[in-house]
This record gives structure tokens, C-alpha cells and sequence, in this order.
């Protein structure tokens, strides 16, 4: 549900920049409502395409770039004829997502958005209002609090362990670990089995869940015109973007739907099921709240579903990325890598299972999953939300419809806040309280206020486990013959979120094996 833009804004935006001048003529940029007397500091921009030709692909950097030109805090930006604030600082980032946190708590209303998530039922982009209230409530309290979290500890260790396996494996046969392909199947693998009670991977569903997953990446990847160049949204039909979009909409549908059936008809024999090892997953927690009918919204299928594909959307790439390059980052700091390997293995001193009361006394492995995610947030940019109303926000005013983008990816190597804000530097978390919660305003990387992350704590109980069994088993080095100058720390999308470039290739030494 998150990006917005993607290569092939490249191709068209070339194109446009060439029939602007001719479309001048036909067309006029949407202009700011009289009411809005001091809009923010803005760059030139075209007609008809606004700043789109100033987008590179990574987006956050281009927001990054322009923002230091012409609006450090607050910046204006017209991505074809829609008005977008760019949030560049964390006092800006306050009064968005606290002091006008209810302005901004709506997301836009997009025909992309409409197809892919039934109707924004999804809970990511579904508009404020009852709705997205109850169902986020439902989300929070029923399927991602602590307590339940707690439950899925078994299914993490048992998918842990297989990580394990292969990673001895590829040890004993002396060929580096694959640890972004392992990440990958592991917190997919995790995310399936909390959410629909089991993995897709083998055979022809396996084959169908992989393809529609594929697809869903590419049109969430993909530019829209229809979403902010209406006047061309035939550009969507002629590259047949229109149709994939409606086709990936109705393959997904298919799958969950499959996965409901499958539950519903286990619960047909077993009036009380539990999933593998007596967890309730997220689709038996689902079925069980619709059965109750105890909320003010009526659960139907269609809200089944999207909230399944909440969870499994947001759930799954967002902890790849964030282990892939947190192991990224120790191979290239040594002392840290050290450091956060001697602490893991002084608190399990011996002991060759991992408890949560372990993993709280490892302040050093806290810190390194902050830095990384400061340095490396798997969303640079917070997904958009819309302002509802009119709102001066810091002397500006800003127009009801405005789309705001906060740029984590900016505020979270903001020299202002962050000595040397470009180096992984873990031990700047050891004595500070900043900390991933919903009113921090430094570290934004599960976002903050009524839209912020409900996910938090279930992912950070897999990126903690993960990391500290992954550096508790196993020495670790670059594959022979890589230097650590070599390593390209460039970013590139994965599936929908930020990998480092290089496939994470790396050397697992001996010191363990299960
Ligand atoms: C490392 C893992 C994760 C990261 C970095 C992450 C990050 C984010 C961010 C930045 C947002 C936007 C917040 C905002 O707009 O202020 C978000 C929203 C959301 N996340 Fe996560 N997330 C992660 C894991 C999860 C998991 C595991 C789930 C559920 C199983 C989840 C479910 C959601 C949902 C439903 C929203 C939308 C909230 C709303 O719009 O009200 N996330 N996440």
C-alpha cells in the first residue's frame, strides 16, 4: 500500500516534459483557493506535469534535495495538478502528526488505492472516519497487542530454526548465505503463518500466491496519471496499467478468498480451532470478532479480507529490509559487529534458546536495529496523508486536499538533530530516550500519532529474535574476495520497500551448529 512513484515515472515524465509546452495551451495548473493567503515555499514548476521531471526514482532523495533549497521545514510541491506538502523537520513533523494530527488523519481517496484494497477498507489507506477507527481497534487490540504477539513466540522460533538450518547448511557446503533471500522466506514465512495459519510456498497455490504478489509490487510501483494527472488518464488504459490493476484486484481477491474458505471449512469440523501449535492466527481472530458482532461495524467478508491483506502487506517486506541491512551495516562497522556479538552472547551465556527477558537486557541490539532503521527506514517516506480541512500549520496555509508527504528519510539524518547524521553510530541510542513511540517526533520510522504503525511490536519481537540468533550461532565476514568497499550501499526497491542494492552474500563461520 505505500509507494507512490517508481521508474517508469522516468519514460513518462520525459514525454511530458516535451508535450507540456503544447499542452500549455489546452490546459491550466489546478491554482491554490483564493483562501490560501501563504502557502509554504515552493520550486518552479511546469505546467501540467507540476515537479514531477524533478522526481528521480528514489523519491525521498529528490524530496530530500529540493527541500534544502527551498523549504527545510515545509515545502510545497505540485506532482501533476495535485498540491503536496513535503514535511522535511521534526518540529514540522510535530505539528502534522500531533498538534494537527486530526487534520491530517485522513489518506487520499485514489482510484488505485480504491481498486487494490477493497474499496479502502484496507486500514493503510481507508479515509478517517468510524470505519477506519473500528477497524484499526480491531487490528490493535485483537491482533497485534503484546499479549498476542507473546503467543507467536513458538512460530517464531520454529521458523527461526529452519533459518538456521540453512544457514548451516550452506556452512558445511561452504558457499556464502543467501541472508536476503533467507530474510525474505523467513518473515514471510512468520507473517503467513500468524496470519492466514499457513504458508503459500509449495505447489500451485504457492506458484498463484507468488505471481499476484508480484504484480500487487509492480501497480503499487507504478505512476497513476488518473491520481494526479487526470487529464491524461488515458495514458493508465493505452499502457494497459487500468487493466492490471482491476486484474491484480481480482487475483488477490481470489487467493484470500481461498484462505477464508480453507479456515471456514476446518471450522466447520472443529467448532473451536485453534491454528499449529494451539495459536489463534489473525484469520481465526477475524472470524471470531464477526461472529461476535460486539463492534460498530458491520464485518464482512470484504473487511476480512483487506484486513488480512493489511497485516500481511505491511508485515512482510518492512522486517527484510530492516535485517538485511542491519547485517549490511555490521559487516561494514567491525567494532560494532563485535560489540553486539559479545553482548548477545555474555546475556545467553551458554544457554541456547532465546527469551524476551534476554533479548530486554540486549540495549547494544536495540540500539543497532535503531541506527539501522534511522539510517535505512524500509519507508523513507511516510505513507500520504491528506489535510481534511484548511490549516495553518507554522505561519503557512494549507489547503483542504493538500496530499503531505513526511520525509523520515530527511528528518532521520537531520544535522540539526543528529551529530554526524550520515555514520552508523549505534551507541548514540545507549543514553538517550528516544525510542520508537507513537509521540516521537526524531525516530519516525514506525511513523507516529493516529495513523502511526500498529505493527510495531510484532515486528520488532521478529527483527530482535532474528538478529540475536542469526550473530548467538553463527561468525560472520564478507564472502572471500569482497572488500568492504565494494559493498554498494545504494538503495533499490525490493517487492515495495528499501534493500541495499547488493543481494546480501555473506560468509557464516563456525562457531555453533544446531
Ligand atoms: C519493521 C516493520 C514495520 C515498519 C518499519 C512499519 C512502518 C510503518 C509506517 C512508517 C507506517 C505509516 C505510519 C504513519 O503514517 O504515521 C505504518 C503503518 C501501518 N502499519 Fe506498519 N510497519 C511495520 C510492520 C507492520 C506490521 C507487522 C503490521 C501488521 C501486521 C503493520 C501494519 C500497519 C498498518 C495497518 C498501518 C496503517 C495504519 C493507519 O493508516 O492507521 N506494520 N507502518
Amino acid at each position: 500500500m505505500w509507494s507512490f512513484f517508481s521508474f517508469d515515472v522516468f519514460i513518462y515524465t520525459s514525454l511530458l516534459f516535451l508535450g507540456a509546452a503544447f499542452l500549455l495551451i489546452r490546459f491550466r495548473t489546478r491554482t491554490l483557493p483564493t483562501t490560501i493567503k501563504k502557502p509554504p515555499p515552493s520550486p518552479p514548476r511546469l505546467p501540467i506535469i507540476g515537479n514531477l521531471h524533478q522526481m528521480s526514482e528514489l523519491v525521498h532523495h529528490s524530496f530530500f534535495s529540493l527541500a534544502r533549497r527551498y523549504g527545510d521545514s515545509l515545502m510545497l510541491l505540485y506532482i501533476g495538478s495535485v498540491p503536496c506538502l513535503v514535511v522535511s523537520s521534526t518540529e514540522a513533523a510535530r505539528e502534522i502528526m500531533k498538534t494537527h494530527d486530526i487534520a491530517f488523519a485522513s489518506r487520499p481517496n485514489t482510484r488505485m488505492f480504491r481498486a487494490i484494497s477493497y474499496d479502502l477498507k484496507e486500514i493503510t489507506v481507508a479515509p478517517y472516519g468510524e470505519y477506519w477507527r473500528q477497524a484499526k481497534s480491531i487490528l490493535t487490540l485483537q491482533l497485534l497487542s503484546n499479549k498476542k504477539v507473546q503467543t507467536f513466540a513458538g512460530l517464531r522460533e520454529k521458523v527461526i530454526n529452519e533459518c538456521v538450518h540453512k544457514i548451516t547448511h550452506c556452512f558445511l557446503s561452504n558457499k556464502p548465505a543467501d541472508l536476503s533471500d533467507l530474510f525474505s522466506s523467513l518473515t514471510n514465512d512468520i507473517t503467513c503463518m500468524a496470519t492466514f495459519g499457513r504458508t503459500y510456498n509449495e505447489g500451485e497455490i504457492g506458484r498463484k500466491f507468488k505471481k499476484v504478489l508480484q504484480e500487487f509490487s509492480e501497480v503499487l510501483g507504478s505512476f497513476y496519471f488518473e491520481d494526479s494527472i487526470p487529464q491524461l488518464a488515458v495514458l493508465d488504459r493505452v499502457r494497459g496499467l487500468s487493466a492490471k490493476v482491476d486484474r491484480v484486484a481480482v487475483d488477490f481477491d481470489e487467493f484470500l478468498q481461498g484462505v477464508v474458505d480453507e479456515t471456514l471449512s476446518k471450522r466447520s469440523r472443529n467448532p473451536n480451532p485453534v491454528g499449529e501449535d494451539g495459536v489463534e492466527t489473525f484469520i481465526e481472530a477475524l472470524l471470531n470478532v464477526q461472529k461476535e458482532d460486539i463492534i460498530g461495524i458491520t464485518i464482512d467478508a470484504d473487511v476480512i479480507k483487506a484486513l488480512l491483506l493489511d497485516a500481511y502487506v505491511a508485515g512482510t517486506d518492512t522486517s527484510s529490509s530492516v535485517l538485511e541491512w542491519a547485517m549490511t551495516e555490521l559487516l561494514l562497522h567491525p567494532d560494532s559487529l563485535k560489540k553486539v556479538q559479545n553482548e548477545v552472547r555474555e546475556v545467553l551465556n551458554g544457554k541456547k534458546d532465546i527469551t524476551d527477558d534476554d533479548l530486554e537486557m540486549m540495549t547494544y541490539l536495540k540500539a543497532v536495529i535503531k541506527e539501522t532503521t534511522r539510517l535505512h527506514p524500509p519507508l523513507p517516506i511516510l505513507p500520504p496523508r491528506v489535510a481534511r480541512h484548511d490549516v495553518k500549520v507554522m505561519g503557512y496555509d494549507i489547503a483542504e486536499g493538500t496530499r503531505v508527504y513526511v520525509n523520515i528519510y530527511a528528518i532521520m539524518r537531520d544535522p540539526k538533530v543528529w551529530d554526524r547524521p550520515d555514520t552508523f553510530l549505534p551507541e548514540r541510542f545507549l543514553d538517550s530516550p528516544i525510542d520508537f513511540v507513537k509521540h516521537n517526533f526524531e525516530l519516525l520510522t514506525f511513523g507516529a500519532g493516529r495513523r502511526g504503525c500498529p505493527g510495531r511490536v510484532f515486528a520488532m519481537a521478529i527483527n530482535e529474535k532474528v538478529l540475536a540468533t542469526v550473530l548467538h550461532k553463527f561468525d560472520w565476514s564478507l564472502p572471500n574476495g569482497v572488500k568492504r568497499e565494494d559493498v554498494d550501499m545504494k538503495e533499490t526497491f525490493g517487492s515495495q520497500m528499501l534493500h541495499p542494492t547488493i543481494q546480501v552474500l555473506f560468509q557464516s563461520g563456525s562457531r555453533e551448529l544446531t
